[in-house]
């Protein structure tokens, strides 16, 4: 399994090339393997369209070779059979591909809605780590461009690609029985035409990858300056940002540029190629009807057969760049996909449907990487119901810690239990209603301020979402909104201050109601009527569970039964917040530095 490891290689080594290969290839099985009989009939149709629009030169030629001298001998039966023939085969071959033009389209339609719900159900289900490396243009791309790109394939794919192969196939073959020595002739010309297209194949499969490296960078970095731009106009970034995407739309442009114009060469190469043949054809077959040996018809018939013998690969060279980036694209889908979720659900959960909040570290080591240690080691109990403030200087390990409990990551070594049960073994479902992280962003989703606080309990009444915003104390303001509990908060006048925001993801902590519940408090200022207010819900929040605060305030540290002030990934000082200031440690310098600069 490489996952999306080598997803940004543009040369990929032969065994590994083979290997993507195979997983985009069992991919579309997967995607197509419900609709294979429809799909059977699709390929039937195509079949039949194309046998059918291959017959047409046939029957000219057997018109002028039999039908017209019958007609001038006074029968005209046969002229009028090969006539009815004629006109029966195009209108047949014009229906059969509009059948299965149609069935194409419910087809690929229903491929890609699966392929679509199955990337976002996919990237949803893949833990905080790949996330925090994968960046969310990458994702980005995957949904987008990469999707549409394999649309576009699994759309005109079939269409392009297989009908002109078998319409060449058929007129090949339908040419052989016409007439074997211009069957020959057109051989010998797809022997060229054979070379440039393995020439055209390999180059424009680098090139298309590249493209599709250079797309994908290009939204990466849009996505971080759209979503960064406050930081971008705070720190005057824009400059540097703007050369930074000039840069990368260049590299695009470059990429692009090359691919397009592969088909330069290679779409004049097949015009002449094909130009060649027939002139190939008429001169052999015109000597050989000169001498007798070939009839004026099956001549006219074998230059028909060499002009559109040529028509489809143009086509399909056409359709060869895309196919090509769409190949790119569902093998970064299918790397995508075969990501498996760092964090697993336990085999055999030990059910805690109502979790107490005691929380133990027992002998902890953990590294986000295998070099390096951020808690070198830890031990740690958390009776439930307590409150505890973790300090510490940045990088201390503290949003670490928390995120142990939460199980966003998994230790290395030993074991974190939540009332006594390793967090490993406990279903998914009971973990994360038992403890409930609140993060600094206080993240909004698109919606009204009640549903935003409903994320935290999904079936609970209006009543019950009211009853929470009280507890913590920020109906007051929601009742000011133009719409109360109603208000959209990505309109305008629905837009809330950061202290309303962390009233309401309060709220919404407060209604999920866990036994634990872990909160990275924000760093940002808040003025003091809007930090007394959040202060004040943070204390009906923390009423009755188990609470640990990675603490930036002053006021924080003081509602705490204890402080944990943790350094390096140790635990430096552990002790009630009166107990630490009187030992003179490195809290009590902390808090003698907070209470300068409050006062
Ligand atoms: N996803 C990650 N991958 C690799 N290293 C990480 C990751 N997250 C954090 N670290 C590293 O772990 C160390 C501890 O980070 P952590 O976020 O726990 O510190 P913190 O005490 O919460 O700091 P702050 O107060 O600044 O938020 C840091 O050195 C950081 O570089």
């Amino acid at each position: 399994m490489s996952g999306v490891a080598f997803e940004d290689d543009i040369q990929l080594e032969r065994e590994r090339a083979r290997f993507v290969r195979r997983r985009s290839l069992h991919l579309l099985g997967s995607l197509l393997r419900p609709m294979r009989w429809r799909f059977a009939l699709m390929l039937l149709l195509v079949a039949s369209a194309q046998g059918a629009k291959a017959l047409g030169p046939l029957l000219v030629a057997s018109a002028i070779d039999a039908g017209l001298p019958a007609l001038i001998s006074g029968d005209p039966t046969r002229i009028l059979l090969d006539g009815g023939a004629y006109l029966t085969a195009a209108v047949a071959g014009g229906v059969l591909t509009l059948w299965f033009i149609r069935l194409n389209a419910r087809i690929s339609q229903a491929a890609l809605f699966d392929l679509r719900k199955r990337v976002f159900l996919h990237t949803q289900r893949l833990s905080l780590e790949f996330h925090e490396t994968y960046t969310s243009g990458r994702i980005i791309a995957r949904q987008t461009s990469d999707l549409d790109a394999v649309r576009e394939v699994l759309d005109s794919g079939v269409n392009q690609l297989l009908s002109g192969f078998l319409y060449m196939a058929f007129i090949a073959g339908l040419l052989f029985v016409l007439d074997p020595w211009s069957g020959l002739v057109l051989l010998a010309a797809a022997v060229p035409v054979w070379f440039l297209t393995r020439w055209f194949q390999q180059r424009s499969q680098l090139h298309y990858r590249s493209t599709r490296v250079a797309s994908a960078n290009l939204i990466v970095q849009f996505v971080e300056t759209m979503a960064g731009h406050r930081a971008v106009q705070a720190f005057h970034r824009e400059r540097r940002n703007l050369d930074e995407h000039t840069r990368l739309a260049d590299e695009y442009r470059v990429a692009d540029q090359r691919a397009v114009g592969l088909i330069g060469v290679y779409n004049p190469g097949l015009v002449l190629i094909g130009n060649v043949t027939v002139a190939a054809l008429l001169a052999v077959d015109g000597y050989r009807v000169f001498s007798g040996t070939l009839a004026v018809g099956a001549l006219v018939a074998a230059v028909l057969y060499a002009k559109r013998f040529f028509t489809p690969v143009q086509d399909m060279a056409q359709f060869y760049n895309s196919l090509q980036s769409s190949v790119a694209a569902l093998e970064k889908i299918s790397g995508l996909l075969e990501e498996q979720p760092s964090i697993r659900p336990p085999r055999q959960p030990v059910p805690l449907p109502r979790a107490a909040g005691r929380i133990e570290f027992d002998d902890v080591r953990f590294g986000y990487t295998p070099e390096r240690d951020i808690l070198p080691h830890l031990d740690l109990v958390i009776p439930a119901g307590q409150t505890v403030a973790l300090v510490g200087s940045t990088g201390a390990g503290k949003s670490t810690l928390a995120k142990l409990v939460a199980r966003f990551y998994d230790v290395t070594e030993g074991v974190v239990r939540l009332d006594g049960v390793d967090v490993r073994e406990v279903a998914f479902a009971d973990l994360r209603r038992a403890v409930v992280m609140v993060t600094q962003e206080a993240f909004l989703f698109s919606g009204s301020i009640a549903e935003n606080i409903a994320v935290g309990r999904p079936e609970a009444t209006r009543e019950e979402i009211r009853a929470a915003a009280r507890a913590v104390g920020a109906d007051r303001f929601i009742e000011l909104l133009p719409d109360g509990y109603d208000t959209d908060v990505n309109k305008r006048g629905g837009r809330l201050s950061a202290g309303q925001r962390q009233l309401v993801s309060f709220a919404r902590a407060f209604l999920a109601d866990p036994a634990v519940l872990i909160l990275d408090e924000a760093t940002s200022s808040l003025d003091l009527p809007s930090e007394a207010l959040v202060q004040r819900g943070l204390a009906r929040l923390l009423d009755g569970r188990t609470a640990i605060i990675i603490a930036h305030r002053l006021s924080t540290v003081e509602i705490a039964d204890r402080v944990l002030v943790l350094g390096g990934g140790r635990l430096l000082e552990d002790g009630s917040p009166a107990e630490l200031i009187a030992e003179g440690g490195e809290f009590a310098e902390l808090h003698a530095e907070w209470e300068s600069t409050t006062v």
